[in-house]
């Protein structure tokens, strides 16, 4: 819940806000098996200021639904749990509390629904340390082993412990108590807050390197990278363990029992990188638990690989499920992609640093043409279905844009305040205009403009309508019939292009570590994480926890005004049409 959309702090009242109760009320469902609600008081609404965690105060804390009429919401909080990484991970958050007024929840599993869990350090013999009182608000969020359910698994020494290239490295193991903390901007006396287990190679794997048997599948749409992290799991595995029995499961989900599989080896993917896409193909929806598990079964695969967005992480999710039901000896690694960079907890995924610099040629390019014309009216569109990190930083970083349209910030046409005026305005001004708007902005305004009927694609996402050619269309009309005035309008629509291009070289050394990450995480016996950068250093994450929410531009934040400062564009904020 820490930093996920709809939770704030009310600094005044000292209490938790909450925008709906339908975002309480899953939250409950993925936090809590029992709970109580106490009536306390309401007041006025009052705007989110920041995020918290309900844990922090030692007592106890009330929980303002402030954007609506509804009660506050009070939990007793009468023990806390102490902290041993290996062993108190699965505990559900809330075995040990109490509450007065019964209302049953069902809680999540650990997967679909993050749990996290209150802590303590380790004292100097390494076992929990009995002093309840010692309570700083650590909370760490943390993810599956799998001696969870296979007790008794055997461990083997780290190979990585005789490999020339670490023998000079200071620290060659992550030691099993690092973790990194999620929030990093903190004040004295706050709680220590969330915390995610730090990724790298364990002193013990839980895998003997010639038994391992792994595959790779990549789903949902491209991004530039994927072929990178493909490379980089097939030699990571192959040049650190020693590992040598790789599968690509070509064409997504559904490959896994529709399609033949391909043997990668370090010689096969060694130009990879080089080329956009997936060299193992990738698709949308076949997603099938049941017979992708009893593939990895019959495979004798034990170590899955999945790259993809939040709908694959949340596939990969299922799968970890089916495994553990089984209790299957098969690690499963989620490793974020999206172009869109709407993975949450995360701090950017692979690919959006190619993707806007890419999308800084489309943008010169109107530039270029609209400056060389008279009335010149440029529009770039760029992905980004809900969210509009794409367009934002591309527009940051050009300095030629002048309005910038997101999925986050709704605009309108007509009228004080609104595009056409701010467009004839800068016409007026400069000649010529540059607006960049992300395939998603708008979507509303315009589906009640054009007869639109509500398709999706095969995983279920809905389709957009096309905002770039409608307004095009829109701006054209405008200046011609209402002011006649002729504009010379310049549509570039570059975004499968973007998407398509190899990932550049930063993204190249980001797409090394996710992999390399991820093949630690796995032969550690970690299952069900996804991994990603927090606050810079890698970390293994519960998969529940970057599935639950959205990534999405916060209008309410320094960047976007950044931006607004930037463009000097409409806020769109007083709609007068
Ligand atoms: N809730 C879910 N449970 C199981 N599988 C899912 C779920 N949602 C999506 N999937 C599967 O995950 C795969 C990819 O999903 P989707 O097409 O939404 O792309 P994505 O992973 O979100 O990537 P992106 O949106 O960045 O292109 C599909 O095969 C789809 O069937
Ligand atoms: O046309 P496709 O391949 O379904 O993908 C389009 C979508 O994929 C994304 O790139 C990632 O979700 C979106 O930005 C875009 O809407
Ligand atoms: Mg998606």
């Amino acid at each position: 819940m820490l930093n996920t959309s709809g939770f704030g702090w009310n600094d005044v009242h000292q209490c938790v806000t909450v925008e709906a109760p339908d975002i309480l009320e899953e939250y409950l469902k993925c936090n809590f098996q029992t709970c109580t609600i106490i009536p306390e008081y309401t007041h006025p609404p009052k705007p989110l200021q920041k995020p918290f965690h309900p844990f922090q105060s030692k007592t106890t804390f009330s929980m303002d639904l402030s954007l609506t009429s509804s009660p506050n919401l009070h939990f007793s909080r009468t023990k806390t749990l102490p902290f041993s990484p290996r062993f108190y991970k699965h505990l559900p958050y809330f075995t040990n509390f109490t509450y007065n007024k019964p209302k049953t929840y069902s809680t999540k599993s650990l997967i679909t629904g993050y749990c996290p869990i209150r802590a303590q350090s380790l004292n100097q013999n390494n076992t929990p340390s009995d002093d309840d009182d010692d309570d700083d608000g650590f909370v760490l969020e943390d993810v599956p082993h799998l001696t969870n359910y296979l007790p008794d698994l055997p461990t083997y020494p780290n190979p990585l412990e005789y490999s020339q290239a670490y023998a000079i490295v200071k620290n060659t193991f992550v030691s099993p108590e690092d973790v990194l903390a999620y929030q990093i901007v903190v004040q004295k006396g706050s709680p220590r807050g969330v915390h995610f287990r730090r990724a790298g190679p364990r002193e013990k794997v839980y895998f003997k390197p010639e038994e391992v048997r792994a595959c790779i599948v990549t789903c949902g749409g491209l991004c530039p990278g994927i072929n990178t992290v493909i490379r980089e799991i097939v030699c990571g595995l192959n040049s650190m363990y020693g590992v040598n029995k790789i599968l690509g499961i070509e064409g997504g989900y559904r490959g896994f029992y529709s399609r033949n599989t391909m043997e990668l080896s370090p010689k096969i993917v060694n130009d990879i990188h080089k080329r956009g896409g997936t060299i193992l193909q990738t698709s949308r929806g076949g997603h099938d638990t049941n017979k992708i598990v009893d593939n990895i079964q019959d495979r004798g695969i034990n170590q899955v690989y999945i790259i993809g967005g939040d709908g694959t992480q949340k596939g990969a999710a299922a799968i970890y499920k089916e495994v553990e039901k089984r209790r299957l000896h098969v690690a499963v690694a989620g490793i974020p992609k999206t172009i869109d960079n709407d993975i949450a907890v995360i701090d950017k995924s692979f690919g959006f640093d190619t993707a806007v610099e890419e999308a800084q040629r489309a943008i010169n390019a109107a530039h270029v043409e609209v400056e060389s014309v008279e009335n010149g009216v440029g529009i770039v569109k760029l992905m980004g279905r809900y969210s509009g990190f794409i367009a934002m930083f591309a527009t940051l970083a050009s300095r030629d844009v002048d309005c910038c349209l997101i999925p986050e910030s709704p605009f309108y046409l007509e009228g004080q305040g609104g595009l056409f005026e701010f467009v004839q305005q800068r016409l007026k001004e400069n000649g010529h205009v540059v607006i960049v708007l992300a395939e998603g902005a708008g979507q509303d305004y315009l589906s009640g403009s054009v007869n639109a009927t509500e398709e999706k694609d095969a995983s279920g996402n809905r389709l957009l309508l096309d905002i770039g050619l409608w307004l095009t269309q829109k701006i054209k009309d405008h200046f011609t019939t209402v002011k006649g005035v002729a504009v010379n309008l310049k549509y570039i629509d570059p975004t499968y292009m973007i998407r398509a291009v190899p990932s550049n070289a930063s993204d190249n050394i980001y797409c090394t570590l996710l992999a390399q990450s991820a093949i630690h995480g796995a032969m550690a016996g970690y299952t069900g994480f996804t991994v990603g950068p927090v606050n810079s250093r890698h970390a293994y994450i519960p998969i529940g926890r970057v599935t639950e929410a959205t990534n999405v531009v916060k209008l309410t934040d320094r960047m976007w005004a950044r931006l607004l400062a930037s463009t000097n564009q409409p806020t769109f904020l007083n709609k007068h049409e």
